[in-house]
């Protein structure tokens, strides 16, 4: 089978889509890391719990986060213009859940302790990996911003064993 390049997501027509609740219950059976992605600057300090992140270049060095632009969040990201995606460890489910949910933002960054790296972006102790990025391009996509981040510094903050969300519910690795 071929696969056409280069056409545009809005030239799908509609009708073929499978609806929301479809997609959503074959999403809970890709399972995924689960990363606190966090920014600071001149919008002020946030973080949310992200899923929607992954590899996507090394050379340049680059990830993929895609973000709500109906999360909170999402103006204070889009204003400051970077992040750190840091990739939480084993035993950090309490904090995926707090940094998903509806706390307020001082309360989220006040349950953990943080250090900063080149962008000032906050970096979580006890994270398995943390990687300081520059948001280089963002592309829309439905509901989502894909923000497409340069990683200019890589910290390994202590973290040891993975954490995975898979079928709704998080799974400890190693
Ligand atoms: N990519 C995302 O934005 C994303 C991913 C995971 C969870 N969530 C949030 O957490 C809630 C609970 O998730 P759950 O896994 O327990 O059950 P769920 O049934 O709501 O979602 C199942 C899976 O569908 C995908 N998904 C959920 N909401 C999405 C969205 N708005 N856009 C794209 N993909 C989406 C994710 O892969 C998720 O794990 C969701 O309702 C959502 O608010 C969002
Ligand atoms: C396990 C898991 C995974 C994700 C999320 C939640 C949870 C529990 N959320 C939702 C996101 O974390 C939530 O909207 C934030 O709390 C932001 O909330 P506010 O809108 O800022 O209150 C989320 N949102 C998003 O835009 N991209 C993502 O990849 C994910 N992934």
């Amino acid at each position: 089978m071929s696969v056409a390049h280069a056409v545009p997501l809005s030239a799908t027509t509609p009708a073929t889509l499978v609806d929301r609740d479809l997609f959503r219950g074959a999403m809970a059976r890709l399972g995924a890391a689960v990363n606190l992605v966090t920014t600071d600057g001149p919008a002020g300090l946030a973080g949310f719990t992200a899923t929607a992140v992954c590899s996507v270049s090394d050379s340049p060095a680059t990830l993929l986060v895609c973000l709500n632009r109906g999360a909170s969040v999402h103006p204070a990201f889009s204003a400051n213009g970077v992040l750190c995606v840091n990739v939480l460890a084993a035993g950090q489910q309490a904090l995926a859940n707090l940094f998903g949910g509806k706390t307020a933002m001082a309360e989220r960054f006040a349950a953990a302790n943080w250090t900063r790296l080149a962008t000032g972006a906050p970096v979580l102790d006890g994270a398995l990996v943390a990687c300081d990025c520059r948001i280089a391009g963002v592309q829309s996509v439905g509901s989502h911003d894909l923000l497409l981040c340069e990683v200019l510094g890589v910290a390994e903050p202590g973290g040891q064993g993975g954490l995975l969300y898979f079928d709704r519910r998080y799974h400890e690795l190693g």
